[in-house]
């Protein structure tokens, strides 16, 4: 355990931004706890107090890492979406992973992974429910608080559950606004192309970095079903045309879920902001995939589009079986884990 998770980490709140940078991790580089749009998270604090002013300035204007990239890059300080934009620029192509607690996401933050997603889909991987639709603010809040926590280089992004912003722009604007606020994201997701436009445009105008998911959005699961979307020409079409427009609301980037491959591909070169691909191929920019998928511990029947990387469900399970059998046979704990 490196982290802390005593009472005075529990509370978050825009008052006390200190109480989340505390902790036993070494600081490398300058941590930006609250949001990534912050410039001045850019410069490191000096502890060369004698140094004259004109080298500050130089020091300040000298280019940033040679190595840039947002995967392998040699930058420690908080991902923002100016990088994301400049990855897309240098035609770079970047993973994603969501992550729903501090301990996970600080091994993610530890392995480079430069964007995580507190993703709805912790309904299905961390509460028990069938679909995401049961989410609430309270849940999200929670546990993006605690990936915001655990790391200190991913931009942090945090999804808005069904419910949250389909009034409109305002209740998208107040429940956004709790994310930055209350747990410190840099950016939300919400679903849909056209219908969430206005919340988009209202959003980004208030300094909320916006994340547009588009294709399969499982929000919608009691219309759409867990199907292909965009395989018919007129579909196709509608896709390509909310992308652009999600584009000009101001959206950072745009996820596409189980969207055919080419299709992917079309939008990703119509577009200067980044693709971001759940089942859309190889062709979008970056690749997201829920975590627990990844690594093998989702129980049960997982996506197609999902590539498992370990087995931690078979690992975990050993581990439980060695434990009890070592309990119930007498052999756990030894004389190396007892007081006297
Ligand atoms: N663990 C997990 N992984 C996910 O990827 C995920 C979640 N949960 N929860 C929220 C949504 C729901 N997602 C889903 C759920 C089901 C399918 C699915 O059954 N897809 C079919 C394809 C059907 C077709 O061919 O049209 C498949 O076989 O993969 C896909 C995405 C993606 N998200
Ligand atoms: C699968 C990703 C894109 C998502 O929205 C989630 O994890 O909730
Ligand atoms: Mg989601």
């Amino acid at each position: 355990m490196r982290r802390r998770h005593g009472p005075a980490q529990r509370a978050v709140s825009a008052r006390e931004p200190s109480v989340t940078a505390e902790g036993p991790f070494p600081v490398v580089g300058t941590k930006c706890h609250h949001g990534s749009k912050s410039g001045d998270a850019v410069r490191a604090p000096r502890d060369d107090h004698k140094e004259p002013l004109a080298m500050t300035l130089q020091a300040a204007r000298k280019p940033a890492d040679s190595s840039k990239a947002l995967y392998g890059g040699k930058g420690t300080r908080r991902i923002t979406v100016h990088d994301i934009a400049a990855a897309k620029e240098r035609g770079e192509k970047w993973p994603m992973l969501t992550a729903y607690d501090a301990m996970t996401a600080s091994v993610f933050d530890e392995a480079g992974i430069p964007v995580m997603l507190v993703g709805d889909s912790m309904g299905n991987t961390h509460l028990g429910y069938d679909t995401t639709v049961p989410v609430t603010m309270d849940e999200m809040t929670l546990l993006s608080a605690a990936v915001v926590r655990g790391t200190q280089r991913a931009l942090v992004v945090g999804d808005l559950p069904f419910g949250s912003y389909q009034e409109g722009p305002v209740q998208a604007l107040r429940n956004a606004t709790r994310l930055v606020k209350e747990a410190g994201v840099g950016a939300v997701k919400l679903e849909g192309g056209e219908r969430s436009l206005p919340q988009t445009e209202l959003l980004v105008e208030a300094g909320i970095p916006v994340m547009s998911h588009l294709g399969l959005t499982p929000q919608s699961v009691n219309t759409m079903g867990y199907r292909v979307q965009g395989r018919s020409d007129e579909a196709a079409h509608r896709l390509l045309r909310d992308a652009k427009a999600a584009q000009e609301a101001g959206a950072f980037a745009v996820v596409l879920e189980l969207v055919p491959a080419e299709l992917a591909a079309e939008v990703t070169r119509s577009l200067h902001i980044p693709t971001i691909g759940i089942g859309a191929g190889p062709g979008t920019d970056a690749q997201v995939l829920v975590w627990t998928d990844m690594a093998g511990l989702t129980g049960g029947r997982v996506p197609r589009f999902t590539k498992q990387y370990a087995d931690l469900r078979r690992a975990l399970g050993d581990a439980a079986k060695a434990f009890a059998d070592d309990v119930v046979g007498g052999a756990f704990p030894q004389e190396e884990h007892t007081f006297h």
